[in-house]
């Protein structure tokens, strides 16, 4: 029911018009069909100038051919064009690159039509704070030696860890081995279900790694998509099979992501280090790794190459 504005509100008009040109926050209105500015308030004014005849994408951000790609009409009325309530969101705007929390809603325009409302607050501090502390906790996590995302050993421990073991390897002239894989078109899976279904499927795979190693075995997240095993007293046939192993416990897994199995494959890289040698480096034997790695990925994925 459109609601026709009474006698006390008329009256209340030049008070409400100063309170909302007071408030420090960007309030505009905007037809939800042309996108004409119907109002700015005198915060919106200060920052982004005169409206003029401007469409709200004109004016709010810049280089836009056209209504924004992100434009919340959508989530503001139902199929039958009613108002649907208040909707919040964040966003960074093009102008002035600050971030605002938008509220959003559908309301009725004193001539009737449905016009959009948006009350934005600026809240860039806010986000640099949860930003610097994020990147804090990080860090924090990074020194710690854990990959946030898995719990496995990120690169920083799997290098502490593992120059410690082939240092063992040496004076005991035993030999130990190098796993080095990475998930075959795992961008495809980040494009099509988003990166939150592609972090699950990440915990997934690390899930399956540590189940299928032994617990001497140093198991790392050393990249994105790209998993590290150091195998103490393993050569290089044994550890082709466990290479082996694990490439037909990933394809044979699935992973229930959003209703749909998937199935993630991967490409393997193993190499051997000689028990006779006077001196292992594991940068050296990870680069050795990822060459093998890349001759699996170059002989057509989800194979597993050894030298
Ligand atoms: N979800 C998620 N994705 C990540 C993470 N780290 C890296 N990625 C994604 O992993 C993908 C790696 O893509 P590419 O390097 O093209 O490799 P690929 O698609 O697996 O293809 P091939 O390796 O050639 O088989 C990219 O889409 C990255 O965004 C992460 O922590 N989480």
């Amino acid at each position: 029911m459109n609601k026709k504005p009474d006698k006390q509100s008329n009256d209340a008009y030049p008070a409400l018009l100063t309170v909302v040109n007071s408030l420090d926050a960007l309030i505009y209105v905007a037809d939800m069909d042309s996108y004409e500015l119907l109002f700015v308030n005198e915060y919106g004014r200060q920052k982004w100038g005169d409206p003029g005849k401007l469409r709200c994408w004109e004016y709010l951000q810049k280089n836009q051919s056209g209504p924004c790609t992100f434009c919340t009409n959508k989530h503001l009325r139902n199929d039958e064009a009613k108002p649907t309530g208040v909707y919040v969101w964040e966003f960074r705007n093009t102008v002035t690159n600050r971030w605002f929390q938008c509220r959003d809603e559908a309301i009725y325009w004193p001539d009737g039509r449905l016009v959009r409302i948006e009350i934005a607050t600026d809240i860039t501090e806010r986000k640099q704070m949860e930003s610097e502390l994020d990147a804090a906790r990080r860090e924090a996590e990074f020194l710690a030696g854990i990959d946030p995302l898995t719990s496995l050993n990120n690169r920083r421990a799997f290098s502490d860890l593992g120059n410690q073991l082939l240092k063992e390897t040496i004076r005991f002239k035993q030999p130990a081995s190098l796993i080095m894989f990475d998930l075959d078109h795992f961008k495809q899976i980040n494009d099509q279900f988003g990166h939150e279904s592609g972090d699950e499927v990440l915990l997934h795979i690390a899930r399956l790694t540590r189940e299928t190693v032994r617990q001497a075995d140093i198991v790392a997240r050393i990249g994105g998509e790209e998993f590290a095993i150091l195998l103490p007293q393993t050569d290089l046939e044994q550890a082709g099979q466990l290479a082996e192993r694990l490439r037909q416990t990933l394809m044979n897994n699935t992973v229930n992501i959003k209703g749909q199995g998937i199935t993630t494959t991967a490409s393997f890289g193993v190499i051997s280090c000689d028990p006779e040698c006077d001196e292992l480096r594991l940068d050296q034997m990870l680069a050795d790794a990822d060459a093998e790695l890349y001759k699996a990925k170059n002989a057509g994925r989800n194979r597993s190459v050894c030298r």
